[in-house]
């Protein structure tokens, strides 16, 4: 099945979202695949067979979160460089979204633009990361605070990917699937409710409401000039404890779904979401096997970091909020008194 994107843009950005098995993939210019030593492991041999172009290039980069940074973006432009890529050439992102965002940012800055597609092979880029043309790389100050807006020419999802992926790692992704379904499709919510998320039907149902539901958001807001800062929904406070944990304790979905608590909390406190709904929450959450807790250290230090967060501008804070299962509420300005207290029931003397 194709779930279409069209951008009202002025660029007029239209590219297809293929759900199924890797079609054969044709090329007539050269192509670089960016990788890494896991993924190429286990399927670079099935991409490579899908591809015919007259000249396929490997790079692998180091596998993990701490490795989304400048250097490793500067060490893939410099092998492209070194073997002699054009403008007319082409990236390919073979793997989670810490491939995806860089090789998508890589594809941004090279001689001022070149084309890249995405083939997520994890569930949280199948249903999140590859779409919607968000990429770029993390820094001692905070997650992604550089990156562009960069469009893929296509995603080629294929569920397949995904069965040699470890539990936590699927786990992960399906935070990010019940951060759509809590913003936007209570229906949705509940089907994940009863579902087996391994069976393979719920599983591409799974993809597929979650792509489609993204590509809407971002066919209307590109660059996050309105609702698709409903998307970050959980990742004010999920990036902060990302960042506080240097990228190496939990997994970018294990922070969203505690950063979804924590905003459901915060939902709570003002009226906009009933305690029982944040529980159905947190109990699916737990369901999938994610964290559902974090111990703040600092409150007033955890706070702080809220204002470099992206979403933040002129000093005010946007907190992005449930307002009942299947809504939300972009909100301003939240007195941070009421925020401090909220961030106290996750402190360390609770
Ligand atoms: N650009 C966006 O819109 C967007 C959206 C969501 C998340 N992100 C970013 O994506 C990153 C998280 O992505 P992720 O969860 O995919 O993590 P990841 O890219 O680190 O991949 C997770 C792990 O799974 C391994 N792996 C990948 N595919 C596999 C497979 N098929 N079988 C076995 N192992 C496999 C990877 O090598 C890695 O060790 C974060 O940096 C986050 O900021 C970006
Ligand atoms: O696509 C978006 O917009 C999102 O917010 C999707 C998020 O799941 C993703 O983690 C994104 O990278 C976070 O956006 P950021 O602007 O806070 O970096
Ligand atoms: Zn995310």
């Amino acid at each position: 099945m194709i779930v279409p994107i069209k951008l009202e843009n002025t660029q007029d950005i239209s590219y297809d979202i293929l759900i199924d098995k890797l079609p054969k993939l044709t090329f007539d210019t050269k192509v670089g695949i960016v990788t890494n030593p896991t993924v190429s492991a286990l399927h670079l041999e099935t991409l490579l067979s899908k591809i015919d172009a007259p000249k396929v290039h490997v790079i692998t980069v180091p596998d993990g979160e701490e490795y989304k940074t400048l250097e490793t973006v500067e060490n893939i432009l410099n092998e492209l460089f070194e073997h002699k890529f054009d403008r007319k050439s082409l990236l390919i992102a073979f793997g989670g979204g810490v491939i995806g965002d860089m090789t998508g940012f890589t594809a941004s800055l090279y001689q001022r633009g070149i084309d890249f597609i995405q083939v997520p092979t994890t569930l949280l880029s199948q249903v999140d990361a590859s779409v919607g043309g968000k990429t770029g790389v993390n820094n001692k100050y905070g997650k992604n605070l550089i990156g562009a807006f960069y469009q893929p020419k296509a995603v080629y999802i294929n569920p397949e990917f995904l069965e040699t992926l470890p539990p936590r790692e699927f786990a992960a992704g399906v935070a990010e699937i019940v951060k759509m379904a809590v913003m936007f499709d209570a229906e949705f919510f509940n089907f994940l409710g009863n579902a087996d998320f391994h069976d393979e039907a719920v599983l591409k149902e799974m993809i597929r409401r979650s792509v489609e539901l993204k590509a809407w958001v971002v066919n209307q807001d590109e660059k996050e000039a309105g609702i698709r800062a409903v998307l970050n929904y959980g990742h004010t406070f999920g990036h902060v404890i990302e960042n506080e944990t240097n990228y190496n304790t939990y997994l970018h979905g294990e922070a969203v779904a505690i950063g979804m608590v924590m905003a459901n909390a915060l939902a709570v406190e003002l009226g906009l979401f009933e305690q029982e709904e944040a529980d159905r929450v947190k109990r699916l959450l737990e369901s999938a096997s994610l964290p559902v807790s974090y111990e703040i250290k600092n409150v007033d230090a955890f706070y702080d970091h809220f204002f470099l967060d992206k979403k933040s501008a002129k000093g005010s804070i946007k907190f992005i909020l449930p307002e009942g299962m299947g809504n939300h509420k972009i909100v301003n300005d939240i007195d941070e008194m009421i925020v401090k207290k909220v961030l106290k029931h996750f402190g360390a003397d609770q």
